[in-house]
């Protein structure tokens, strides 16, 4: 089955801008929820904005998918603004919400070539049945959708995300009620799929593991951006060695773990046991910068 995989491209960083925003500002009565904030997401790129309940991530995405207004800045999304989107710069565009959609009574496989056919006139959208065993949806194809569990569900509203192929995909928290294996498997597939793709999630791990970049979101301005490994060596460069030695147990704070590893063998040979090296991870610094934050306020 081809979902078009990765062809060798220049590096994300030098293709093109698909999404660009400068001096985004939204604002709802009397409150700021984005200070003016400037996004670039490149062709091909995995984005993933992080930020706590309520940083303001749903409506970025909102407004960049066209469905809501805002306030003030420029904003660009495959070469429109999204304000004036016309029908065709729409099917180029694929979007999973938050929230479910009420389609109860359609079947899985109806529901998705009714999709199908929207998007005929614009591009080559998925065979129904090609992208169900694609989000592994092929025994509930007849199956109405107030029949499917929780994550079924939500396998759906991703099958109708990508039903256009869209060139830019939105996942507003697409893997909330997957199972282990399911997540897995959509990692998978997010992988494969030839498309720039900005996606919010309140999972550190599966930020950690499917973004490109990753720009975090903190009471209306970008705190952060840069990949998993550029973030964590903000908030510190040392990494946590901890061994026992002759039954003792020790941590110890170092900056180039594998020298101190090496030296630590060289010295104390088999003493050495319990061997555990822990680099920060993007639940550090994510943790940090969301509580400088709320000191600061
Ligand atoms: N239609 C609206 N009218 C007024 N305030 C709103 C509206 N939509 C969102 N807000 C407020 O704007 C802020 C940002 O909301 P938003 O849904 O964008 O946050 P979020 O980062 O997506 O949060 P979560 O992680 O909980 O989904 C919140 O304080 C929210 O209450």
């Amino acid at each position: 089955m081809d979902v078009g995989t990765k062809q060798k491209k220049p590096p994300v960083s030098q293709r093109q801008a698909v999404v660009e925003t400068s001096g985004l500002r939204m604002r709802y009565g009397s409150k700021d929820v984005l200070n003016g904030i400037d996004i670039r997401v490149n062709q091909g790129e995995v984005l993933v904005l992080l930020g706590p309940n309520g940083a303001g991530k749903t409506t970025t995405i909102e407004i960049l998918e066209g469905f809501r207004k805002r306030s003030a800045g420029d904003v660009q999304v495959l070469g429109a603004d999204p304000d004036s989107g016309d029908e065709a710069w729409r099917a180029r565009i694929g979007v999973v919400l938050q929230s479910w959609r009420d389609h109860g009574r359609w079947r899985v496989r109806e529901l998705l070539d009714h999709f199908s056919g929207f998007y005929a006139p614009y591009s080559t959208p998925y065979d129904a049945d090609e992208l169900i065993a694609l989000v592994g949806l092929t025994e509930q194809a007849d199956t109405t959708v107030a029949k499917l569990s929780g994550g079924q569900r939500r396998r759906l509203d991703v099958a109708i995300g990508l039903v256009g192929r869209p060139d830019l995909l939105f996942l507003d928290e697409p893997t909330v009620g997957f199972d282990p294996q399911v997540r897995q498997d959509f990692h998978a597939l997010l992988r494969r799929l030839d498309t720039t793709v900005l996606l919010t999630t309140h999972d550190l791990a599966e930020a950690e593991k499917l973004a490109d970049r990753i720009l975090i979101l903190v009471g209306g301005d970008i705190v952060a951006d840069g990949t998993a490994a550029e973030l964590a060596g903000q908030v510190s460069s040392k990494a946590e060695v901890r061994f026992s030695k002759a039954g003792e147990s020790y941590v110890e704070s170092v900056e180039d773990a594998t020298t101190f590893v090496r030296e630590l063998f060289e010295r104390y040979g088999e003493a050495i046991g319990d061997l555990e090296v822990h680099r920060p991870k993007l639940e550090d610094v994510y943790l940090a910068m969301v509580r400088d934050f709320e000191e600061q306020a």
